[in-house]
């Protein structure tokens, strides 16, 4: 029988089963839940990270937010207790879980690694930096207080300087707020366009077969509806978008 894998997540100041929130860690914890793996979730607040993954033989994350030049601990991290093995970064993880649990849905075939880095480059510019201005200050204060005064220093000591200052200058209500979410919308719908390249639509980016970039999206997305909260007029937005298939998209994530 499989051990329970542990999970290292990043809570927010909600009872234990509303404390997800993080889009990164939500990767991981999608990826092991679509395999149907168990796993123990283990809180680590933000100041903790790196102190955590070093006790525990994590390396840094081979990409990431603040890493210039010095070494970036990031979570998500996975312990398997059945292989005595420790891995960080999500997809590093997804891929570890592909081949040491083979008969689990395999996230990302072989033939699609070279796509995967591509989509992880082209995520980054389309979606992760629109969507960042509205996503930091909205989570900010959802964290335990060591987290949250963390969070604040290090996301506008890296970008305030481009979004204007402390974050709740990012995208305050007005014409800032209105043009920052219609170049966030166009981002998805870029990536909408993406999904029907050639004009046929198809659900995942495999097509009827779902793979890690549908679960890095969705991980996105689920943070988002969690952060704004499901009634939130703006995420009543992002449902409609592009004929409804972010909402399709979170469906099928949510119900792993
Ligand atoms: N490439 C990593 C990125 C992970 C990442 O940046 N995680 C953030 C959570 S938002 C983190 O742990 N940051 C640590 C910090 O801010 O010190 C992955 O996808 O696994």
């Amino acid at each position: 029988m499989i051990q329970q894998i542990h999970f290292y997540d990043i809570p927010r100041n909600r009872d234990e089963d509303d404390r997800t929130w993080n889009p990164n860690t939500s990767k991981t914890r999608l990826t092991l839940t679509y395999k149907r793996l168990p796993y123990k979730t283990i809180w680590v607040e933000y100041p903790d990270i790196e102190r955590v993954c070093k006790e525990i033989g994590a390396e840094p994350s081979a990409f990431g937010l603040l890493k210039e030049g010095k070494p970036y601990y990031s979570l998500p991290v996975i312990h398997d207790p059945n292989t005595g093995t420790t891995i960080s970064d999500s997809i590093r993880i997804a891929r570890y879980l592909d081949k040491t649990y083979p008969d689990t849905p395999a996230v990302i075939p072989a033939e699609l690694e070279a796509f995967h880095a591509v989509f992880e480059d082209a995520f980054w510019d389309t979606i992760f930096m629109p969507l960042f201005p509205f996503l930091v200050p909205a989570a900010c204060p959802q964290l335990n207080p060591r987290s949250e005064a963390y969070f604040r220093e290090t996301r506008e000591g890296k970008f305030g300087s481009i979004l204007g200052g402390k974050m709740e200058n990012w995208a305050p209500t007005g014409p800032v707020r209105d043009d920052r979410w219609k170049a966030l919308q166009a981002g998805f719908t870029k990536m909408a366009g993406w999904l029907s390249a050639d004009g046929q639509e198809r659900p995942f980016f495999m097509g009827e077969k779902l793979c890690y970039t549908d679960i890095v999206v969705g991980a996105w997305l689920i943070s988002v509806k969690k952060v704004f909260g499901s009634d939130h007029p703006e995420w009543l937005q992002v449902e409609k978008w592009d004929g409804g298939r972010w909402s399709r998209l979170v469906q099928v994530v949510e119900n792993f």
